[in-house]
């Protein structure tokens, strides 16, 4: 199911809030430039270049135009809708998007020679003390000097009329550029990377100084405007229902509807039989003791291993486990629906259905380019939408990881479930190479547990991102208590990453490693070498499968 802009739905929260609108043309760092905003406790939402300013649901107090991948030259080159610049707010065009905005107003945009990746030196324009007080203000305070991040291979060939160059560089003499009259501005550099040295300060002072946009949204005003909001969609008897994992966003999602509507929210687990070792009790503990939220968790761990039997293919387990969930999920939700009915409670029926989906999904699913090219289809539990004619529910779409974090401090859900590892909906049946068997699945939970567990002792958890184990059905020989052994290899695997688009491999302290090695090669039965995944993403992927 494609995903819905936040602020295009019907109840959305976004008009509560001052908005910035991102159009995006397609460069890689566009989720970014979202994300700096954000840290402002700007509330902002990206929409792909296409959408019409005129169809927008909500006022935004300023605009900003992403880079892209094309050049405004190209005859498919993506075009801003020139309502923009009427709209009476201020504008920020970053790289293609100052680019577009020259183009716009009558400059030539050419491709150069002088192709500039990665740094350069930005030397900031003082301005004539008769100038336009607005042609001082995006980079007031910011050194006269100093390292911003560029990428691009085109340039304006001259400023166009009615703008003044507000920055240079050695290679840009129109690095930056602002309208005589009105706040529109144009940089080349990209503020949104962290390379930029004070590029989040440019951001800021267009965000805040320029747009003039209040600091209003933070996890406090959230959660007190979305239990109202929930409140108001779910009525005063209805019922929602939901999959929760015990991971973060099904499980604050699931903290947040308890909050809203109490017992009317019924949470559903499913075992799918390649969970962690003892997870679905521990999920049960944690949501009903701790959390206070309505959980059954179904036993469906024979159905699924039985699917999987003989099944080696990465993709045809991911489907068997996809489509099987929304079978086990589906049949559950009548018989508690049944249920209920029989208690004669209000509005018995089961409406809506509760996701976790994260904003990061949303924006994948409406950027310009489109969801890039399928690497593995991630489960989820979209698909159970039409099939079962349920209303959804996303408290968490406008919500990144960290924001859902905060969400889940504030509502007192505890810090080491806050801040768990996310763990794919597939479990270990994709870290578990070849064929799943009730075997390979209690060596592969084994090794996992000892590896947490040690990671934890060490104080290291927090440190990174992601940290499993992969089983490994190759055998290797080896010498245990004097005899030959020939058994598996399990590899250890631990990323530190921002967004899980890209990420970097772990550096263990070796004191921890041999620790760990001696005890998985020691405590689990069937594995006799212990090795390390040293490859980044990209190359590699987080997941082995
Ligand atoms: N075993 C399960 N039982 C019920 N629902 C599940 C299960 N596994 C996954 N889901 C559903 O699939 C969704 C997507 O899973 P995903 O792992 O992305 O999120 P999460 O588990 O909530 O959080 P995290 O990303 O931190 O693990 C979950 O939010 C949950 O609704
Ligand atoms: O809920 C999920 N269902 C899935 O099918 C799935 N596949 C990968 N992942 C998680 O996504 C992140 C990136 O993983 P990859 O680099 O392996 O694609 C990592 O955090 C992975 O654990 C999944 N999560
Ligand atoms: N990063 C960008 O926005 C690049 C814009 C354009 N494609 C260029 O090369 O100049
Ligand atoms: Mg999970």
């Amino acid at each position: 199911m494609a995903a819905e802009a936040p602020s295009q739905s019907a109840n959305s929260i976004v008009a509560d809030f001052d908005s910035i609108l991102i159009l995006d043309f397609g460069s890689q760092y566009s989720h970014l430039i979202v994300r700096r905003c954000r840290e402002f406790n700007v509330y902002c939402e990206m929409l792909p270049c296409t959408q019409k300013l005129a169809d927008l649901k909500w006022k935004p107090k300023g605009i900003i135009l992403s880079g892209s991948p094309f050049s405004v030259y190209e005859k498919d080159a993506p075009r801003v809708d020139p309502a923009v610049f009427d709209a009476g707010v201020p504008v920020l065009g970053i790289c293609y998007g100052l680019q577009e905005t020259a183009n716009f107003f009558g400059a030539r945009v050419e491709a150069s020679d002088h192709r500039e990746y990665g740094e350069a030196i930005i030397k900031v324009l003082s301005q004539p003390a008769d100038a336009p007080a607005h042609l001082n203000k995006l980079f007031e305070g910011i050194p006269e000097e100093s390292p911003v991040w560029m990428s691009h291979s085109d340039r304006l060939h001259s400023l166009p009329e009615g703008f003044t160059t507000i920055a240079t560089t050695e290679s840009a003499p129109w690095a930056a550029i602002a309208h005589n009259e009105k706040p529109i501005y144009g940089i080349q550099f990209h503020p949104e990377v962290t390379h930029s040295l004070r590029g989040k300060d440019v951001l800021q002072r267009f965000v805040i100084n320029i747009c003039g946009c209040a600091r209003g949204w933070t996890m406090e005003e959230f959660i007190d405007k979305e239990i109202e909001r929930i409140r108001k969609l779910v009525g005063p008897t209805g019922q929602v229902i939901g999959a929760v994992s015990g991971g973060v966003d099904s499980s604050v999602a699931a903290k947040l509807m308890h909050e809203a509507i109490g017992d009317r929210f019924h949470a559903i687990m499913v075992d799918n039989g390649v969970l962690r070792l003892n997870e679905a009790e521990q999920v049960h503990k944690m949501l009903c003791e701790d959390l206070g939220v309505n959980l059954t968790v179904v036993d469906a761990s024979e159905l699924f291993l039985g699917k999987l039997k003989g099944v080696e293919d990465p993709e045809t387990k991911r489907k068997i486990i996809g489509n099987t969930f929304i079978e086990v999920f589906e049949e559950k939700a009548a018989e508690l629906e049944r249920d209920i009915e029989k208690t004669g409670a209000k509005g018995g029926k089961i409406e809506w259905l509760l996701q976790g989906t994260l904003y990061p999904d949303v924006i994948e699913s409406i950027s310009f380019k489109g969801p890039s090219a399928t690497i593995k289809t991630h489960h989820n539990v979209g698909g159970l939408l039409d099939n079962m004619k349920l209303k959804l529910i996303e408290p968490l779409r406008e919500l990144f990881k960290d924001e859902v974090r905060a969400l889940g401090r504030l509502l007192k859900i505890p810090t080491h479930l806050v801040m768990r590892h996310p763990f794919p909906g597939p479990g270990l049946a994709i870290r578990i190479l070849g064929e799943i068997t009730p075997e390979q699945v209690r060596i592969a939970q084994h090794a996992d547990a000892i590896f947490i567990e040690e990671i934890r002792k060490a104080g290291i958890y927090d440190q990174m991102s992601q940290a499993f184990c992969a089983l490994l059905p190759v055998k290797a020989v080896g010498v245990q208590g004097d005899r030959r052994t020939y058994e598996q290899v399990i590899c250890v695997r631990a990323v530190k990453t921002e967004d899980f688009m890209t990420a970097e491999w772990f550096d263990f302290p070796p004191a921890v490693l041999r620790k760990l090695s001696n005890r998985i090669t020691n405590e689990v039965n069937g594995i006799n070498r212990v090795v390390m995944d040293i490859t980044s993403k990209p190359p590699g992927t987080i997941e082995w499968l």
